[in-house]
């Protein structure tokens, strides 16, 4: 009881003192000016609030449960303070196993904490030594990685658990070494299955050891966490008083909905697209594998590249097609988000789908360690399109986050089609939305009218006859045998050259026949004025945020592009109406439902 009482009112100090410390620096945390540089390289000038609050805390030796937004800067709000207690740690005593063990639910974030690390630990000129280890790996490659051994381990907990049980990590040297334990996403470990894997470990974690517990969202998973892990932790919640919405998605993002028939998704994904009313880049969220394929084999024949990313395909090319999006060299790409589908309805179409394909490709097998929704720090991604609602709110909020990050901003559009009603009026539930205010979290969409999608209705209809599940089913084989061919080349290739993103392009075509050349562009006749109008300000607004074709690398962290976001200044219902721009709330939602209701 004491601990509870003790712990709110720390919830309390820290809420407070958030408010308060909002212009503190790095070098007012009491950070190494090493570490300062290190981060000032990478253009990272000032802390986060989440930063601000967590890193005095961490390094004083604290438990810590930190809880803050999407993209708000958790890792570095626990990377930097482990780093720091590790560079005077260094060489104090004759370790034989890792001091610090990081753990993230998915392979790609894996590598993501692990790049980060690493390319900290280079930047500092320190001699720290981080590995990360996926139950892919042989046992023997897992010891091999173990000896030394490193300071830093980054892994899942599957994995872990392996390594305890296969030796490769001695149960009695961890207890002996381990100083620090991070649980990223925690909110996500248990729900990917990992309660068993974690119990093995958690028993041998010794109570002097300092644990961290980041999440963006609450669930009872992490409170069972909490309780599992932490000795008397202090919690941290950050979020913007009294607005529950921002507590769920960064306030810079802006969010839209569509309605339409399930049919009539690809047809408005195309006009989004091609009529350009959405900024590059642009990720797309769809549920099943085939989807993503379909989808693909769609946009292709109008001449719009995409890349897949799921499951099935090898973690290589996973982690390149990640590398290539986030680099620039592709714009459109369209992720299979289905892991909470799988948990939520056991035995579900898309599982149907896997094991019937997995019939089919018997050495195939989805990886349940795969997740891009989560943690996944995609960079410079300005639209995130739901081309299907995920199952549940917070699959919403984590999708949503891969905009806007750090200080950028962002948009999302969800194309909502009747079926999926429910869940989206318990998303706008979650995110704070009452219909007896005027008020609108997600607003209808208000850069397409109808008369624009319905012009391009016909040519979407018969490309989409072409696309069938044949058509589907042979080009997701195709793309898998290729990529399987090349998962091998990437990884010695890319051992040697880390840097040559070129070398294979993930957004190449699969579609039998080439795209014909009159589907590529939209002919004025078809072209709405309004609509066109509307157009014409997205491209100018990219162009004067730096963000075109030719120039598509990272935009410095901290500059702000809100103020010169089109969905802000213009409507589809004409720029006069509209003149001081969208407002979330307020007198303008009127005007904004009346623009719903042309696009819809
Ligand atoms: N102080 C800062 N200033 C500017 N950019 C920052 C700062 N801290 C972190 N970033 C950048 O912000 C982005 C998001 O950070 P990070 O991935 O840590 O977010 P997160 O809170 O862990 O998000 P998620 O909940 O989605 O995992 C990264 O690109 C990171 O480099």
């Amino acid at each position: 009881m004491a601990n509870v009482t003790e712990n709110l009112q720390n919830e309390k100090i820290k809420e407070e003192q958030v408010e308060e410390e909002e212009e503190k620096s790095f070098e007012e945390l009491g950070l190494d000016p090493r570490l300062i540089r290190a981060l000032t390289k990478k253009g990272v000038t000032k802390p986060t609030p989440i930063q601000i609050s967590a890193i005095p805390l961490i390094l004083e030796g604290k438990d810590v449960v930190a809880r803050a937004k999407t993209g708000s800067g958790k890792t570095y709000a626990y990377l930097l303070p482990l780093l720091q207690k590790l560079f005077s740690d260094s060489g104090s005593s004759k370790k034989t196993a890792p001091s610090a063990v990081v753990l993230v639910p998915t392979r790609e974030l894996c590598q993501q904490v692990y790049s980060e690390v690493l390319s900290l630990i280079e930047s500092c000129r320190v001699q720290l030594k981080v590995v990360q280890l996926t139950s892919s790996m042989a046992v023997s490659d897992l010891r091999a990685a173990l000896t030394g051994p490193p300071d830093i381990l980054v892994s899942t907990p599957a994995c872990i658990s392996m390594c305890l049980s296969s030796n490769a990590l001695q149960i009695n040297s961890v207890r002996d070494s381990i100083s620090m334990l991070i649980l990223d996403e925690a909110d996500l470990l248990l729900s990917y299955g990992y309660e068993d894997d974690l119990k093995a470990l958690i028993p041998h974690v010794p109570r002097r050891c300092q644990c961290l517990l980041m999440s963006a969202t609450t669930s009872a998973d992490v409170e069972k966490l909490k309780k599992l892990v932490l000795h008397n932790p202090v919690i941290l919640t950050l979020s913007e008083v009294g607005d529950i919405k921002d507590e769920l998605i960064p306030k810079n993002v802006q969010q839209f909905w569509i309605s339409c028939s399930a049919r009539d998704k690809q047809l408005y994904i195309l006009a989004l697209l091609k009529l350009e009313l959405v900024q590059k880049k642009v990720l797309i969220f769809v549920n099943t594998i085939d989807m993503g394929f379909r989808l693909k084999l769609f946009l292709e024949q109008f001449g719009i590249r995409t890349a897949v990313l799921n499951a099935e395909l090898p973690q290589n090319s996973r982690l390149h097609i990640l590398e290539e999006f986030n680099a620039g060299l592709f714009d459109y790409l369209i992720a299979t988000d289905d892991s909470k589908i799988k948990q939520k309805e056991q035995g579900n179409e898309d599982n149907h789908d896997a094991s019937k394909k997995s019939k089919k490709h018997p050495k195939q097998k989805l990886d349940s360690e795969f997740g891009v929704v989560r943690g996944i720090d995609f960079k410079n991604v300005y639209a995130v399109i739901n081309l299907e609602m995920p199952p549940t709110a917070a699959g919403y909020v984590h999708r949503i986050g891969r905009t806007g990050r750090a200080y950028n901003t962002g948009a999302s559009v969800s194309l909502v089609s009747s079926d999926e009603m429910e869940v989206f009026e318990e998303i706008k539930t979650t995110l704070g939305e009452d219909e007896n205010q005027d008020s609108s979290f997600i607003a209808p969409f208000p850069l397409l009218t109808k008369n624009a999608v319905e012009s391009l209705r016909y040519r979407a209809e018969d490309v989409a006859k072409t696309v069938t599940k044949v058509a589907v089913r042979e080009a997701r084989a195709q793309d898998l045998r290729s990529e399987i061919l090349n998962s091998e080349k990437l990884k010695s290739h890319f051992e040697e050259h880390p840097m040559d993103l070129d070398l294979l392009k993930h957004d190449k075509l699969l579609s039998k026949k080439p795209p014909p050349a009159h589907l590529r562009a939209v002919p004025e006749y078809l072209m709405d004025p309004t609509t066109q109008e509307a157009s014409k300000i997205v491209k100018l607004a990219r162009a004067a945020m730096g963000n075109t074709s030719s120039n598509r690398r990272p935009v410095s962290k901290g500059k702000s592009r809100r103020s010169r976001d089109p969905l802000k200044t213009f409507s589809a219902a004409g720029p006069k109406k509209f003149k001081g721009g969208l407002k979330r709330k307020g007198k303008d939602m009127g005007d904004k439902k009346k623009a719903a209701n042309d696009a819809n």
